[in-house]
């Protein structure tokens, strides 16, 4: 069901209440049909949290830190997008079912809509969260220079948009709350945008545990050089450069835009803020989840 048409604007669809792009509910019923392995390594994220960032990393421990190998392929060529659809390319479906095993996936869908042979088989997932408000302001940039996402409007009404859930992918903090309260009852490694920001070693070495692998100090050492925003802004295979403008127009705001903890402070009001603060007690009330806003 589309939700807006107008003129040459891009449409979201839904399924079960999520605002999906429609091209993905176009191809709900291949999605749902889809074949998980017990081997596979799911990556999960709510848009805009560090997907790209724990796609290299995880590349590169996969790896080995064999840096050139990762250059095979740009990032989102890497891991099939599950719910990737965009005819005549091929869907993130026919990609993954066309891969090596073990493969290594990702998705920004929420936990309920999840295929359930994910479920079924035991797969592993890597779960990454980033705080709200920084979500917020980076998806609102996302959607300015993203041709096939809807625009965003102004700030301020991008601020509503975004607390209604209104956008692709659905609401930030069912996502959140949905895939945390799984956590101890799956195979799941969840992780927090600041916490890899902080102290990327140690999280990377949680990463590198959770895939069975053993990597030496100095092979993690490289993991942390190549993986940092300004490594990564530069390179290729990672920046999304290789993405054409008619999809990503990244001279109205670059894909590898600031990578901080806390640029919400300069997008947000006082009394958005306060409104914001407000909204998430009320939202995540019950919930024990603890962001950090700010490093
Ligand atoms: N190596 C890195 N270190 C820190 N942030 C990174 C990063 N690589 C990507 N990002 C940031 O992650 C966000 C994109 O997330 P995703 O890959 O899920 O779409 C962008 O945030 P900003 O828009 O705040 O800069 C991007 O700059
Ligand atoms: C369908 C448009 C779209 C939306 C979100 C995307 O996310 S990501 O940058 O690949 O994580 C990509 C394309």
């Amino acid at each position: 069901m589309a939700l807006t048409t107008a003129g040459t604007q891009p449409s979201l669809g839904e399924v079960a209440g999520i605002p999906l792009p429609a091209t993905t509910v176009d191809n709900w019923p291949q999605i749902q049909g889809f074949e998980a392995q017990p081997d596979d390594l799911l990556i999960c994220t709510y848009p805009k949290s560090g997907t790209t960032w724990i796609q290299e990393i995880v590349d590169l421990i996969e790896q080995s830190g064999d840096v050139d190998k990762c250059q095979r392929a740009a990032i989102q060529h890497r891991h099939p997008f599950l719910e990737w659809a965009r005819p005549p390319q091929p869907s993130g479906v026919e990609k993954a079912g066309a891969m090596p095993r073990p493969r290594v996936l990702r998705t920004h869908l929420p936990a309920q809509l999840l295929p359930p042979s994910f479920w079924e088989s035991n797969c592993k997932f890597l779960y990454v969260a980033r705080n709200a408000k920084d979500c917020l302001v980076s998806y609102y940039h996302f959607q300015r220079m993203n041709r096939t996402l809807p625009d965003p409007g102004t700030w301020d009404q991008y601020f509503e948009t975004f607390i209604s859930g209104n956008v692709a992918w659905g609401s930030w903090f069912e996502h959140v709350r949905g895939w945390w309260e799984l956590r101890d009852s799956i195979r799941m490694l969840f992780l927090f945008y600041e916490d890899i920001k902080r102290n990327p070693k140690q999280e990377i070495q949680k990463v590198m545990k959770f895939m069975g692998k053993n990597l030496d100090g100095a092979v993690l050492d490289t993991i942390v050089q190549e993986t940092t925003f300004e490594k990564m802004k530069e390179n290729p295979m990672t920046n999304r450069s290789t993405a054409p403008k008619t999809v990503l127009d990244q001279s109205i705001s670059p894909f590898m835009r600031k990578g901080i903890v806390g640029d919400w402070k300069n997008h947000f009001t006082v009394a958005q803020n306060e409104r914001f603060d407000e909204i998430y007690r009320q939202k995540m009330k019950g919930t024990s989840i603890n962001f950090c806003t700010e490093l």
